[in-house]
C-alpha cells in the first residue's frame, strides 16, 4: 500500500502529508507550550510591560535560564503560529548589519485571544487544568473507551474510566487537581455570565429569582447577583461540592446543598450551564 502511494503522489504531496502528520502526532507540543507559557508568567509579563516585550525582558521576567533562551525563542515562536502572541520587528532592529542582541530584535505583543489570559477576569486557568497529566492521560484510555460495552447505570466518563473515579471525586481526593478544577471552572463561569449579561443582559429583566442547578461554587451565579441585586439567586449542587462555598453567601446569594434529580428550588428561572469539560 505505501509503495503504491509513494508511486501516486509527488514529491512535494509526500512533504506536506509527512509535515501534516508530524503536525498531529506533535499536536500536544502547542497545548503544553501554552501551559509553560502560562506557567511562567508570560502573557502576564507582556502586558505588565505595557503590552509589548522582548526575548530578553520575557526571559528576564519569566526567570529562564540563560542557556535555555534559544528554548525559549523556540518556544514563543510557536505560540506566535499558534495565535497567541504577535510579533512585530523592534525599532532599530536590522540597521547595525547584525550586530543587535537577537534577544532585543523581536517584541512579542499578545494577540486578541493572548488577551484573554490576562487582566481582568482572565481564562489563563484553564490551561493547567487542560492540560492536566490527569485529564491528558485519561485520553489514552480512548481505544478501551470507545470499544468497551457501556455501564448497566449509563456511560462512564473517559475520565472515570481511566482514574476509576469522577473528575468531583478525584478533586476530593487530590488537592492539586481540586485546586486546578476549581480555579478553571471558576474563571470559566465569571467570564462566560458576564458575557451573557453584556451581550444578552435582556433576559434577565423582570427576573426576581434563578437558581443556578450545577453551580459549583457558584463563582458565575456571584457574578449574576452582583449585577443584578435585585435578582435572589440560589445556587444548588452536591453537598461535596457546596461545601466551604456556602460559606461565603451573600445577601442576595444563597447555597443550597443537594442533587437536581431529587428537587430544584423554586425560581422564576434556571441556569444551567456545563463548563470545563474535557
Ligand atoms: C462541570 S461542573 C459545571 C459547573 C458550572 N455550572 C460551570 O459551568 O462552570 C458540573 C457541576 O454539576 C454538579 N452536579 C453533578 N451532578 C449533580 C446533581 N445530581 N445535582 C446537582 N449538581 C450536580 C457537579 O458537582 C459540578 O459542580
Amino acid at each position: 500500500m505505501t509503495l503504491k502511494l509513494l508511486m501516486e503522489v509527488s514529491p512535494q504531496e509526500l512533504l506536506e502529508s509527512l509535515a501534516e502528520l508530524q503536525n498531529h502526532v506533535l499536536g500536544y507540543v502547542k497545548s503544553t507550550s501554552l501551559k509553560c507559557a502560562v506557567d511562567l508568567g508570560i502573557p502576564a509579563a507582556i502586558h505588565k510591560r505595557g503590552g509589548t516585550a522582548t526575548l530578553a525582558d520575557i526571559a528576564a521576567d519569566a526567570k529562564v535560564h540563560p542557556a535555555k533562551v534559544a528554548d525559549l525563542r523556540r518556544m514563543m515562536a510557536l505560540l506566535s503560529a499558534s495565535g497567541i502572541f504577535t510579533t512585530t520587528a523592534a525599532a532599530g532592529a536590522g540597521d547595525d548589519g547584525g550586530a543587535t542582541d537577537d534577544t532585543a530584535a523581536v517584541q512579542y505583543g499578545l494577540t486578541t485571544t493572548g488577551r484573554f489570559l490576562v487582566g481582568w477576569r482572565n481564562l489563563s486557568p484553564v490551561a493547567p487544568f487542560f492540560v492536566n497529566s490527569l485529564i491528558v492521560s485519561s485520553f489514552f484510555d480512548l481505544p478501551a473507551w470507545l470499544t468497551s460495552e457501556p455501564a448497566p447505570a449509563g456511560a462512564v466518563s473517559l475520565f472515570e474510566q481511566a482514574h476509576g473515579c469522577s473528575r468531583q471525586e478525584m478533586a476530593g481526593k487530590d488537592a492539586g487537581f481540586g485546586g486546578v478544577l476549581r480555579d478553571a471552572m471558576t474563571a470559566d463561569s465569571e467570564l462566560f455570565l458576564e458575557v451573557i449579561i453584556v451581550d444578552k443582559g435582556r433576559i434577565f429583566r423582570g427576573v426576581s429569582s434563578i437558581v443556578d442547578v450545577g453551580a459549583g461554587n457558584g463563582a458565575g451565579t456571584r457574578v449574576v447577583a452582583k449585577a443584578f441585586p435585585r435578582i435572589k439567586c440560589t445556587v444548588l449542587d452536591l453537598p461535596q461540592s457546596v461545601g466551604q462555598a456556602a460559606a461565603a453567601g451573600d445577601d442576595n446569594l444563597s447555597f443550597v446543598a443537594g442533587d437536581m434529580f431529587e428537587s430544584i428550588p423554586p425560581a422564576d428561572a434556571v441556569l444551567l450551564k456545563v463548563g470545563t469539560h474535557p
